[in-house]
């Protein structure tokens, strides 16, 4: 704090003693010393720490504190610069500290140092909670454990079984279902259970990306390899996934050259990256999901047949709602549980006409689909509504061809006509049914999600 040249005698002292007051109110151990190298001013804080009574240390040279290590006070008055981070061993029980310490100057004169004083057992402690808050949240992110798959039939306790061993293992899992059967699900709670869980999951939807970005971004790229890179190169995911798990969805969507880069990776455990011959080892446990029939793909030639034996080391078929029909009413409890606390209304229960009708579809779109259904049942209920009836679900069955509402009455129409209009119908309702997301979109129609952009742009719908 600058201070004036005009400052009285009596002001300079009402400063020094609110300096003084500021000092020992503080929770930081602090200590200051004379231009002589005596301690002038300890706080209780620092007291404590030491294991000092402030008369052992008060008027005597600044090293007698100092159990290992040189006086920081001492390099500070010598050099007349601030030290950060010096560490010592300090008082009788000789505490690891670290000390932050800098130089007292008044008017460009030299009058003392000041020093902070941090213990290093309780910065360890601070990063030991850190570490274990962290390793809770990981606990309690609800996406990665086998408890949060909902269900105790025989299907899917079988199926979790299975899974649970594999998750004991590295090898490689292939998990097979319908669309929106919780597939994602079981990938994450494999790599929670494994002994890869303090590592990454890292997603891909290898629907979702456009064919010619695959290869760069599974394995990266060097730097230079195609204009528009970045100078230093990518890692792609594989690198992003070394030392935990990668989750290839869609795998079936793979294109034929991309399959053979995939099996080099799995069975050299390295990859290339775009544009290098340099090859890079990855450590990465391979979770692959589909719901397509890969061995039709085979025979149709679209799918490598090594690839799918490397693959299916671990083959786990997750049943589909309709094999499970016992699991719709904890299921249906779960999802509106979830539902109602993401919508921040009151916990409802479904009236027994509702989980009758719930009962009776074929729930083509599996838990996904059930989800959506019990979602869009709760928008127009209020907030305090406490019970979802059966008038409340409008159940859609996929199968259903849609009223075509852009139709001109009376105009008599062609084949190939009405079949757009139903298209860009069934387009417009799977749409709103999944808010907008097209990866789902596309899963619940049963097409790629290229397809899905190709007929939206068609339709003028994109
Ligand atoms: N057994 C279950 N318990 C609780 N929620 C579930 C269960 N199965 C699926 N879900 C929920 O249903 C939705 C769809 O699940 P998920 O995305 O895992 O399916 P998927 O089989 O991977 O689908 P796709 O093949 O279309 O990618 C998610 O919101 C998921 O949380």
């Amino acid at each position: 704090m600058p201070i004036a040249a005009s400052t009285s005698r009596a002001q300079l002292e009402a400063l020094r003693e609110l300096s003084e007051a500021i000092i020992r109110c503080s929770q930081e151990a602090i200590s200051i010393a004379d231009a002589q190298g005596n301690t002038i001013l300890v706080n209780p804080a620092y007291t404590r720490l030491m294991g000092l009574e402030e008369a052992q240390v008060i008027g005597r040279p600044v090293t007698a504190d100092i159990a290992e290590g040189e006086s920081v006070h001492l390099r500070v008055l010598r050099t007349r610069q601030a030290i950060r981070g010096a560490r010592l061993r300090v008082g009788p029980h000789a505490r690891e500290v670290i000390v932050n310490a800098a130089p007292l100057l008044v008017g460009g004169e030299l009058r003392g140092s000041v020093g902070v004083i941090h213990e290093v057992s309780e910065i360890r402690r601070l990063s030991d909670e850190l570490a274990s808050a962290k390793q809770l949240l990981r606990k309690l992110d609800p996406r990665r454990s086998f408890d949060e798959i909902v269900g105790d039939g025989p299907a899917i306790s079988r199926t979790k079984e299975l899974a649970r061993r594999a998750a004991a293992t590295p090898a490689t899992v292939l998990l097979l279902g319908e669309s929106g059967t919780g597939k994602e699900l079981f990938a994450h709670a494999i790599h929670g259970a494994s002994d890869r869980r303090d590592g990454p999951l890292v997603r891909v939807n290898c629907a979702a990306i456009p064919e010619g970005l695959l290869e760069s971004s599974l394995f990266g790229y060097q730097g230079g390899a195609f204009t528009g890179a970045r100078a230093h190169g990518q890692k792609g995911h594989f690198e992003e996934a070394d030392g935990g798990t990668l989750f290839l969805d869609e795998i079936a969507e793979a294109p034929l050259a991309l399959q053979a880069k995939l099996l080099r990776a799995l069975q050299e455990r390295e990859i290339l990256r775009v544009g290098s011959s340099k090859p890079v080892r990855v450590d990465v446990r391979l979770i692959a999901a589909t719901n397509a029939d890969l061995e039709a793909a085979i025979d149709r030639g679209t799918f490598r047949q090594d690839l799918f034996y490397r693959l299916s080391v671990m083959p786990i078929r997750v049943p589909s709602l309709r094999e499970r029909r016992e699991d719709l009413l904890p299921l249906s409890r779960a999802l509106l549980a979830r539902i109602c606390a993401e919508y921040r209304v009151a916990p409802v229960e479904l009236a027994p006409d509702a989980l009758a009708l719930l009962a009776t579809s074929p729930w083509r779109g599996n838990v996904r689909e059930l989800e959506n259904v019990l979602r869009r049942g709760l928008i127009d209920k209020p907030p305090d509504a406490g019970v979802l009836c059966a008038a409340d679900l409008a159940l859609e069955d996929l199968g259903a061809g849609p009223e075509d509402g852009d139709a001109a009455p009376g105009r008599p129409r062609g084949l190939p006509e009405l079949r757009a209009a139903w298209e860009r119908q069934l387009l417009r309702a799977q749409l709103a049914r999944h808010g907008g997301n097209r990866e789902a979109t596309a899963r619940a129609l049963g097409i790629t999600v290229r397809n899905l952009y190709y007929k939206l742009k068609r339709h003028r719908l994109g």
